[in-house]
């Protein structure tokens, strides 16, 4: 059952007289339960999207249109919320995880206080309970020696660990949905992995919804039931995980496929997408990845694509797989 349907939202940022499109009419579903991967390169406007369902766009930014209805019995529109409800969801029922937990973290306060903090602040119960909670979640996110570490700062702390705490302090509160942004991104390979597999774990035995923002489509493969491909703003392709796996269709789909380690023979050079991801100011005037696309037409770089679903569930931006044209590169 969905228990939060995004429709058609749109984050502009207004720079030096500039409209800059980070989110352009984006819309998906996350199912209860289940991880959505949004993946894409930097830039593609991730972090900005679940930004605007927080409601934590400022200034320069403005969430121009949409809605993200949270909720499973009677849906309510997290865009339209007053910021007083809003602050009752965010922490509680919809936590966030950043990339660098040191933006998080409070460096002077002692990490078990900050989890605590994270119980107090929904007045989740009383004193006494709490501590017992808070030791309890720093077990829980592989902190053995708890009692011990309750009054540690952050700096005690190694970045893998710090990551766990933070984990920690989203999870407080049993939300129903937990955001991931990147949240192994500044780690270590090895560590990586076992934060990842705390997140699954903590996934199923919470009965959490998560949103994964990732760049790194092995991650996907490993964590996620749906998948949103976004590139400049825009879904280019969105399927179920297998499906997305056993048939990319989009160009950049494929191309972020290609550049996955383990794909092909691992004697020969992994491939890469040629050239960057535009800046909002300098999109192309047609289909957005139109400018690195090895396969694209004529008409790829003057109109802009719709999002179609082409088989059931599976829906791709592309002129070339809309119309059946095969994808041949261009020499
Ligand atoms: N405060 C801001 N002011 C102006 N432009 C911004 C701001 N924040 C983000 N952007 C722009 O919005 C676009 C989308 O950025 P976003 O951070 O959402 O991308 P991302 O896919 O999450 O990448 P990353 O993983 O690097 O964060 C980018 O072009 C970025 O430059």
């Amino acid at each position: 059952m969905a228990l939060l349907t995004v429709n058609n939202i749109k984050t502009y940022f207004y720079l030096d007289g500039e409209e800059l499109p980070a989110v352009d009419d984006v819309s998906f579903t996350l199912e209860e339960n289940k991880t959505l991967a949004m993946i894409g390169e930097s830039g593609s406007g991730k972090s900005v999207l679940v930004l605007s369902i927080m409601g934590l766009v400022d200034k320069p930014g403005k969430v121009l249109q949409g809605e993200a209805l949270y909720g499973d019995s009677v849906p309510r529109d997290l865009l339209k919320l007053k910021e007083r409800d809003m602050q009752k969801i965010r922490g509680n029922e919809i936590a966030m995880i950043y990339q660098d937990p040191m933006s998080t973290l409070n460096p002077l306060i002692p990490v078990g206080k900050q989890i605590e903090e994270a119980l107090l602040i929904h007045k989740k119960g009383n004193k006494k309970e709490n501590r017992k909670k808070t030791l309890q979640l720093m077990e829980d996110v592989g902190i053995s020696d708890a009692q011990e570490r309750f009054m540690d700062l952050p700096s005690k702390f190694s970045g893998g660990m710090r990551q766990r705490i933070m984990i920690a302090m989203a999870i407080a509160c049993n939300p129903k949905i937990l955001i991931a942004d990147e949240p192994t991104t500044a780690l270590d390979v090895t560590i990586q992995a076992e934060i990842l597999d705390l997140l699954k774990k903590l996934q199923k035995e919470q009965k959490m919804a998560m949103i994964l923002n990732t760049h790194d489509l092995g991650v996907v493969k490993d964590m996620a039931h749906d998948v949103c491909v976004m590139y400049c703003g825009k879904v280019m392709e969105k399927a179920a995980s297998t499906e997305i796996f056993m048939n990319p269709m989009n160009p950049y789909t494929i191309g972020l496929m290609e550049c996955m380690p383990g794909q092909g023979n691992p004697k020969e050079k992994l491939q890469a997408i040629e050239g960057y991801v535009p800046h909002p100011s300098d999109f192309p005037k047609g289909c957005r990845f139109s400018s690195r696309c090895p396969y694209a037409i004529d008409k790829c770089h003057s109109q802009l694509p719709e999002l179609v679903e082409v088989s059931p569930n599976h829906f791709v931006r592309c002129f070339l797989v809309q119309e059946g044209i095969p994808l041949i590169k261009k020499a």
